[in-house]
């Protein structure tokens, strides 16, 4: 064991700390990147003209509009039609702040738009050694390129915004190794669902989450950031992965990555990142890629998950049978062939090109279920404009689902796009609390791929089997 051997947080964090912490007061970590949307800014900007604050370093914001957004087109007097005054009154209120604090804003009219944790990667803002934070606790994503990125609260984006610096203490390290290959039609977010269902939770909490090992390496930076994506929802400060090679490839050439000698200069830093040989980790966890089965939720947090043909386990507590009493689903039983409502394809989750390309390949030349309604909301204006290019939003609308303009969309439910009460969703996004997609919904967390065979069949089906001579209906049969 070499003593002076550290993680990747390790290296992040003490290029970072400007003040160390004691055991009285957290340490001062300057921010590189502040990301910041509608939603948890307001209070912020308040505060600041309170007192008679300037933001520190406009440059270093990256601004989006994307939870409060329509995702329906424009009316015929060209307006948005907001889902009620107050989603209008946040897009008003942010965008009237970054006109008068100085900071550029990727607004309504802008082709960078999207969901906040999409456009950073997409534009080269998010690189590797960065410290990234957002009002908002999917910033996790980030982490997929060796960034330190994490959530902070409204009152936190105010220091934020005045100083470029925050207080925090140093979470601990905990390496999750995964060794092999993940098997053909199991994703990474099956991954992510297999393990928050493995360590809970609160698994993680108080811990950076290192994904580690060769089926790691083997993803593509899309799949790191589904996978980074979820860490929040294991109770984890922050997930990341080392940069490597396949991180350098997606940077180079992006609009705000370096260039030139600055880029040679940057990728000289990167390299020295990864985790030293012999570092040590608080917590470890090893499994097997080969382990990972498409995995959905059942249940109204992202723990409550199980393999897509096995068996709904039994409630432990109460709070379990409560869930399964508010998804109305049985124990012993497997959820597939249970009837679906509405299917969503989109969220910081699983809304970038590869998750799009994926349902299309299962929908291309086929027609989602009748009793179903499926809404495609790409991540962001970049990701809508390559769909339209290589014809999907074509082969979505010819399934019979909606194509839509960027946005959180139904992912959260406070734009317009929601569920009925009791309508079960088969949901590529992050979170199935109660209520979540609307009052009374049924939320199933899935991969684009488990959503779209889902789509197609009707109800919850298995990705694997679509094209097999009768094989949904046979599904659907199993269930009644
Ligand atoms: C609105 C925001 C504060 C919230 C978050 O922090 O994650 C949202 O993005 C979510 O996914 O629930
Ligand atoms: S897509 Fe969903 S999880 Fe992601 S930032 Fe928007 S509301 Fe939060």
């Amino acid at each position: 064991m070499n003593p002076s051997a550290r993680t990747l947080l390790d290296k992040l964090w003490d290029a970072h700390q400007v003040v160390a912490e004691t055991a009285a007061a957290p340490g001062v970590l300057y921010i590189d990147l502040h990301l910041i949307h509608e939603v948890t800014t307001p209070q912020a900007f308040t505060e600041l003209r309170a007192r008679g604050l300037s933001v520190r370093r406009p440059e270093r914001i990256l601004a989006t509009l994307d939870h409060s957004t329509p995702t329906t087109p424009r009316d015929a007097q060209g307006q948005h039609v907001y889902a009620s005054e107050e989603a209008a009154a946040q897009v008003a209120q942010l965008e009237l702040n970054c006109l008068q604090f100085g900071i550029d804003l990727q607004g309504w009219s802008s082709e960078s738009r999207g969901i906040v944790h999409v456009i950073g990667p997409e534009l080269g803002a998010t690189q590797p050694g960065m410290t990234i934070v957002c009002g908002d606790s999917h910033t996790s994503t980030h982490g997929a390129f060796g960034a330190l990125a994490f959530g902070i609260g409204t009152t936190e984006v105010g220091h934020v915004l005045a100083t470029q610096c925050l207080l925090q203490r140093k979470p601990k390290n905990f390496a999750i190794h995964v060794e092999g290959r993940l098997a053909p039609g199991v994703t990474a977010k099956d991954l992510a669902l297999h393990l928050i269902g493995r360590i809970g939770v609160n698994g993680g909490t108080g811990h950076v989450l290192e994904y580690r090992g060769s089926a790691i390496e083997a993803l593509t930076m899309e799949e790191r950031m589904t996978l980074c994506n979820m860490s929040i929802e294991a109770g984890a400060r922050a997930g990341l992965i080392a940069p490597d090679e396949t991180t350098f490839a997606y940077l180079q050439g992006r609009e705000r990555a370096p260039k030139g000698a600055a880029w040679d200069q940057a990728l000289a830093y990167w390299r020295t990142l990864p985790s030293d040989a012999g570092a040590r980790y608080d917590r470890e966890l090893r499994f097997d890629a080969a382990d990972v089965r498409p995995t959905i939720s059942y249940g109204t947090h992202p723990g409550m998950v199980v393999a897509l043909h096995a068996p709904v386990p039994a409630a432990k507590d109460l709070p379990e049978r409560r869930a399964l009493d508010y998804m109305r689903v049985d124990a012993g039983k497997p959820m597939t062939g249970m009837p679906v409502d509405l299917v969503f394809l989109g969220s910081c989750t699983n809304s970038r090109i590869s998750d799009l390309r994926a349902a299309a390949s299962l929908l291309q030349g086929r027609r989602i279920a009748a009793n179903v309604r499926m809404l495609v909301v790409p991540g962001s204006v970049t990701v809508q404009r390559e769909a339209e290019k290589e014809g999907l939003d074509q082969v979505f609308r010819d399934a019979g689902a909606e194509w839509r303009e960027p946005g959180c969309s139904m992912c959260i439910a406070m734009n317009g796009d929601l569920a009925q009460p009791g309508q079960l969703v088969v949901s590529t996004s992050n979170r199935n609390f109660e209520g979540r997609q609307g009052p009374g919904a049924r939320t199933v967390l899935a991969s684009p791929l488990v959503a779209a065979a889902s789509a197609l069949a009707g109800c919850i089906a298995d990705p694997r089997d679509v094209g097999k001579s009768g094989d949904t209906s046979s599904t659907r049969e199993q269930a009644a």
